[in-house]
């Protein structure tokens, strides 16, 4: 397939030629010796986003959401990587888990990897023998799925894994820095005032300084304040933020109420913006979505019933992309590319991943960014059917290709998605790549 005139995210407008699964050039005026030929001049042609962070629920909660729907959705925010959480049920917490939802993921439509994960009981030598993506998200306090661990577990995790070459990636809150004050409170903002932004920067802090002792590469997963973006780039470990972190502040409980509910919580519009910037100047180094299906029945409950989490892998890249083509951010398509793909796959060694390069995997996303979309819940395809995002400006990819297949095309008749087998990417060259 030769895709002619895309201009790639840094404005360069070049044709790409997919051979089988790869990307074979990146040139211009490619000759036409292929049968198919597209130009799609005028649109932008994006590496595929890596989401190093979802929670697609199986084995355990598919009524919530599941690998079929889960990487449909991917498909459709351009998402063509995905990294499985180990908070499901059972656990993945060693290498017999790890087994049982590495079949569940065979029906992804998107490649995948799946983290390992560690409570009381795990098993890190049968973890270790599987082809580990990374070991996390290690949860320092409870998040849905109760996986919080103690200290010294924390401690004997980052030894392990660094015996194992592995990265750790943190959920990084200190529960004794939680503000018991706000449990008398029954508003929706009680969940920000519970979970303080002190307790993100003190485990932040805690989780750097024992990487340190022990040598290891710790990764914090959906970072909410500046405070801990700085304190881990400062120790020289790096940060994800969410969409959700990124672009909605404790102003919008008034709207979203229960549903708004996540761990770590919304902070303030100041800090929302601070963190804005850090993503917008590089300090963190990648976007990724947290995305934590529950169902509108679930949510539907009090702010201390109701479980922790939202949605966010289908409207990841095209609320960037809306952003990016806003002149009034601060973030461009360039940055927007190496927070979706560039960065994750550098972090987490995925060489084959992450660039529109020869030799590269023809995980592509082809977008019009003159035509912004308002999200709809009911235009989505997770299965929980709900967004924190609705009426937000997005640029929904046209289609969504993954190493040479399309798996899914914009279709104003009904949006189609393609059989494909998502590939475990730690399986790509028959062994770890670390
Ligand atoms: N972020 C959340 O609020 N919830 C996540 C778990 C997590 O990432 O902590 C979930 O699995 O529901
Ligand atoms: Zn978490
Ligand atoms: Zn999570």
């Amino acid at each position: 397939m030769l895709i002619r005139n895309a201009t790639l995210p840094d404005g360069r407008q070049r044709d790409v030629r997919v051979r089988g699964e790869t990307i074979a050039q990146v040139g211009r005026d490619l000759a036409a010796d292929e049968a198919a030929t597209i130009d799609v001049t005028g649109k932008r042609l994006f590496p595929g986003m890596i989401d190093a962070h979802v929670h697609f629920r199986q084995p355990g909660y598919p009524h919530k959401e599941t690998w079929a729907t889960g990487s449909r959705a991917a498909a459709a925010g351009g998402v063509t990587c995905v990294v499985d959480q180990p908070n499901t049920d059972p656990p993945t917490v060693d290498g017999a888990a790890f087994d049982a939802k590495a079949d569940f993921a065979a029906d992804s439509v998107v490649d995948w990897g799946i983290n390992g994960g560690v409570t009381a009981d795990w098993d890190p030598e049968s973890l270790f023998e599987r082809r580990l993506f990374a070991l996390g998200e290690v949860f320092l306090a409870d998040s849905t799925g109760d996986m919080g661990i103690e200290r010294d577990l924390f401690e004997d995790a980052l030894a392990a894994a660094t015996d194992a070459g592995v990265t750790v990636t943190v959920h990084a809150e200190d529960a004794d820095y939680f503000n018991e004050d706000a449990t008398v409170r029954e508003d929706a903002d009680a969940w920000s005032a519970y979970r303080t932004a002190e307790a993100e920067a003190r485990a932040v802090r805690r989780a750097c300084e024992a990487a340190g002792q022990v040598g290891a590469r710790i990764h914090i997963a959906h970072t909410s304040t500046p405070e801990g973006i700085d304190i881990a780039a400062d120790a020289g470990m790096t940060t994800e933020v969410t969409p959700h972190h990124l672009l909605l502040s404790r102003r919008d409980l008034r709207d979203l109420d229960t549903y708004g509910r996540m761990n770590p919580p919304l902070r303030r519009e100041k800090r929302r913006r601070e963190v804005y910037e850090r993503v917008a100047d590089g300090t963190v180094d990648m976007i990724a979505t947290d995305h934590a299906p529950h169902t509108v029945a679930e949510k539907d409950a009090s702010i201390w019933d109701a479980p922790s989490g939202v949605p966010g892998v289908e409207t990841a890249l095209p609320l960037l992309l809306a952003e990016a083509a806003d002149p009034d951010t601060d973030l461009g398509y360039e940055r927007v590319r190496d927070l979706t793909a560039t960065n994750p796959a550098a972090v987490f060694g995925i060489p084959q991943k992450g660039a529109i390069e020869p030799g590269k995997d023809a995980d592509l996303v082809l977008v019009d960014t003159t035509e912004t979309t308002g999200i709809r819940a009911d235009d989505r395809h997770t299965d929980c059917g709900w967004t924190p995002f609705e009426g937000f400006d997005a640029v929904f990819p046209e289609w969504t290709m993954v190493r040479g297949t399309t798996v899914f095309e914009r279709d104003p008749d009904g949006d189609v998605f393609y059989d494909h087998a998502g590939e475990n990417v730690r399986d790509a060259d028959g062994e770890l790549v670390e």
